[in-house]
């Protein structure tokens, strides 16, 4: 038997989990996962949108929301843009790990957090040369959201 989820969002609700730190980004990736949400026929009134300060938080909400089992999907975005100190390392590394925890409460938890080398990096990946990685994940919600009704 073959499980091959379609890409349709009728009826689906998910929740978008996007940190405020390097907003000039992160606003790019929130527009881009919304408008492809929406496009891909998932209702603007079926989407709920959380925002917590930094990456380093992110975990704790799509924790808390996965915990509530009223998504379908959870999508996280933010943006950690490697600096002068060892901070994105760690930053980066339990942001991974803690988003990942969250899918153990059988919910889909995207990963959309952009962790690059430099600005210029993450602006390509908010909507210029490299798209944007907002949207991208918001394609794979919809799809991990229908395969997990199919695994249901
Ligand atoms: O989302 C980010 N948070 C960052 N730091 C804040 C962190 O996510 C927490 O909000 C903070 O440590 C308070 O817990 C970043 N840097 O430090 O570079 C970054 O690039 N991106």
């Amino acid at each position: 038997m073959k499980f091959d989820a379609k890409v349709t969002g009728q009826g689906l609700k998910i929740a978008i989990v996007s940190s405020r730190f390097n907003h000039f980004i992160t606003d790019r990736l929130n527009e881009g996962a919304l408008d492809t949400l929406i496009r891909h026929g998932v209702e603007e009134a079926d989407i709920d949108q959380l925002l917590v300060p930094g990456a380093f938080e992110i975990p704790f909400a799509a924790q808390k929301l996965a915990k509530q089992g009223k998504y379908d999907a959870i999508i996280t975005l933010g943006c950690v843009i490697r600096g002068a100190t060892t901070h994105y390392d760690y930053v980066c590394n339990e942001v991974a790990k803690g988003v990942s925890k969250a899918n153990e409460f059988g919910i889909p938890v995207i990963f959309g957090v952009l962790t690059t080398e430099s600005i210029e990096q993450a602006i390509e990946r908010a909507g210029t040369k490299a798209g944007n990685k907002g949207g991208e994940v918001a394609v794979a919600a919809i799809e991990m959201a229908n395969l997990n009704k199919m695994l249901d």
